[in-house]
């Protein structure tokens, strides 16, 4: 294979975790992008139940985040959506989350997606020295975040560049906040979804018709 990681000819399933509160393009693209290159099938797209390294802020409900997880995978078909995260409650593993796929997903090699802000706090996560037996990890670069190996096990991790783009969750949240657009930086239905729900609203701002 291009990438070097031999797999023995076993369905290749990346996992791109997050809190997707809401899920944007750099999600969508950062998948995308690692599964073209690592020839995966399928990468499937896992909202947490609690981020415990999110605590200093109350997350949207899990199944708002579920929902436009949904909508913004829907039309393409190699993406999907899994709910174990959330419906195991409680506090979110990537140990449980990797586990309970391998268990669904006995054939496969998991491919673990994660962006560079985030594989910098990978030996901070619970089970760490266990994880890079479950999955490969592949670290993509983000803007605003140097990306390096935190010192994983030799192999254990790739690291690829991505099409740049400098969206967050936060901003995204800020800007409705503020009543500024969010189009074009997440999907349009989940425009449509954060507006219906009133998500992100702080509460001076009036609802707007078009988002
Ligand atoms: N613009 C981006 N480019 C590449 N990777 C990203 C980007 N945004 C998020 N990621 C990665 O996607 C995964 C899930 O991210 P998450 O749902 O926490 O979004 P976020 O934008 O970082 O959220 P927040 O701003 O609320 O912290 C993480 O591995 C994160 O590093
Ligand atoms: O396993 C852990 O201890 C752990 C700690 C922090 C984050 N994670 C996972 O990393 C992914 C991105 O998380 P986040 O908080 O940046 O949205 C998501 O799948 C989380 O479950 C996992």
């Amino acid at each position: 294979m291009h990438d070097g990681i031999a797999c023995g000819g076993k369905r290749r399933l990346g996992v791109m975790g997050g809190t997707f509160d809401p899920v944007h393009h750099g999600h969508l693209v950062a998948a995308s992008e690692v599964a073209a290159r690592f020839h995966l099938d399928e990468v499937v797209f896992v909202p947490t139940g609690q981020p415990w390294q999110k605590g200093h802020r109350s997350v949207s409900p899990a199944e708002d985040r579920y929902l436009m997880t949904v909508i913004a995978t829907a039309s393409n078909p190699q993406f999907s959506v899994s709910r174990i995260d959330i419906d195991r409650g409680g506090k979110t593993y990537t140990i449980d989350t990797l586990r309970d796929l391998r268990a669904e997903n006995a054939d496969a090699d998991l491919f673990f997606i994660t962006g560079a802000d985030a594989l910098a706090q990978i030996l901070s996560w619970r089970d760490a020295e266990e994880l890079f037996s479950l999955a490969h990890f592949i670290g993509v670069t983000r803007p605003g975040h140097p990306l390096a190996d935190p010192g994983l096990p030799r192999g254990g991790v790739s690291l690829v560049e991505v099409p740049a783009l400098a969206i967050s969750s936060t901003d995204c949240r800020e800007r409705v906040a503020r009543g500024d657009p969010v189009w074009y930086l997440v999907p349009d239905g989940v425009v449509r979804y954060i507006n219906k729900r009133a998500l992100y609203r702080s509460p001076e701002e009036p609802m707007r018709a078009e988002g």
